[in-house]
C-alpha cells in the first residue's frame, strides 16, 4: 500500500499545490487530519525539490476548555513556527446568533481570521486536513441540504485575502490517515466543541459507510464519478420558452 506520505506527494505535484517560494500555514485543528499534515509536510519539506516555508496556525473559537499546549510542544519538536489566534467565534455562533447549523458559519469565520493572520504574517497557501471522505460527505451532504452538486477542490483561492486554499490529502482515505496517525505516533487533540461527532456531517457519513457496506464498490465508483467530467450527464437541457399568450383583439 503507498504511504500517505507518497499520496500527498503525488497530490501536491498533480495538482500544484505547492510551488518554489510558497509560504505554507497548516489551518491546525489538533485533530487527526490537521496534525497528520502537519507532521508530513514537515517531512516533505526535508526532501521536497523545491523550497518552501512552513507554519502552523490554531483559532482558538473561544471554548474554555481548549488545552493546546500538546500542541504546542509537538510544533516546536517538529521546529515549526506555530500562531494561536483567540477569537470569540464560539460566543458569536452559539449564543449571539444561535445558529442551528452551527458549523458552516464555524467554518467560515474561522477561514477569515486563518487568512487575515496569513496576511500579517506574509503567508499565501493555507492547507487544511481533509480528505477524500470529507470529499463524500461534503458532495452527499450538499446535494440532500442544498440541492447543490459541489463538494472540496484540490485547489481554491480567496481574492479578499490572495490566499490559496490546498487540500492535499484529498486523494486519500480516512483509514489511511488514521493508521498514519497511529503508526507515527502523532498526537491527538480532542476538540472542545460542544457539536463535535453530532454533525449532519457525522451522519451523512455514518450513512455512507452503510451504503459502502451494502455495495463494496461504490466508494471508488462514486470518487470516480467525481473525476469523471467527460460522463456527467446532468438536466442539461434547456426549457423550452413557451409562446407568448396574445391577447384577443378587442372589438
Ligand atoms: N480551530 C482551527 N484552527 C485552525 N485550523 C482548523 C481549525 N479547525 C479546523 N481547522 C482546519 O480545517 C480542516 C477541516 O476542519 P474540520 O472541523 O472539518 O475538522 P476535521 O475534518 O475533523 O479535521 P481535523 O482532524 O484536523 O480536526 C482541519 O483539518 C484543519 O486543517
Amino acid at each position: 500500500m503507498t504511504s500517505l506520505l507518497g499520496i500527498m506527494r503525488k497530490t501536491i505535484q498533480d495538482y500544484a499545490l505547492i510551488q518554489e517560494g510558497d509560504r505554507v500555514a497548516v489551518g491546525l485543528s489538533g485533530g487527526k487530519d490537521s496534525m497528520a499534515l502537519l507532521y508530513l509536510l514537515a517531512r516533505f519539506q526535508t526532501f521536497s525539490p523545491f523550497k518552501f516555508h512552513l507554519e502552523a496556525i490554531t483559532v482558538d473559537m473561544g471554548f474554555n476548555n481548549f488545552d493546546l499546549s500538546g500542541a504546542k510542544s509537538f510544533c516546536e519538536k517538529l521546529g515549526i513556527p506555530y500562531t494561536v489566534v483567540e477569537t470569540e467565534i464560539a460566543k458569536v455562533v452559539f449564543e449571539i446568533r444561535d445558529e442551528k447549523n452551527p458549523c458552516a458559519l464555524c467554518a467560515n469565520m474561522r477561514r477569515g481570521v486563518l487568512a487575515d493572520t496569513m496576511n500579517q504574517r506574509g503567508l499565501n497557501i493555507l492547507a487544511l486536513g481533509h480528505h477524500a471522505d470529507d470529499a463524500l460527505t461534503t458532495l452527499f451532504l450538499n446535494m440532500l441540504y442544498a440541492g447543490k452538486l459541489n463538494t472540496l477542490e484540490y485547489k481554491s483561492y480567496l481574492s479578499r485575502t490572495d490566499v490559496h486554499v490546498i487540500r492535499p490529502f484529498l486523494d486519500a482515505s480516512e483509514a489511511q490517515v488514521i493508521s498514519t496517525v497511529q503508526k507515527e505516533h502523532i498526537p491527538v487533540f480532542k476538540s472542545p466543541c460542544p457539536v463535535d461527532k453530532h454533525t449532519k456531517r457525522e451522519e451523512i457519513g455514518d450513512f455512507l459507510k452503510t451504503i459502502y457496506k451494502d455495495l463494496p464498490h461504490s466508494r471508488k465508483n462514486i470518487l470516480t464519478a467525481m473525476r469523471n467530467e467527460n460522463q456527467c450527464n446532468l438536466f442539461k437541457n434547456k426549457k423550452i420558452p413557451s409562446p407568448k399568450k396574445t391577447s384577443k383583439p378587442t372589438a
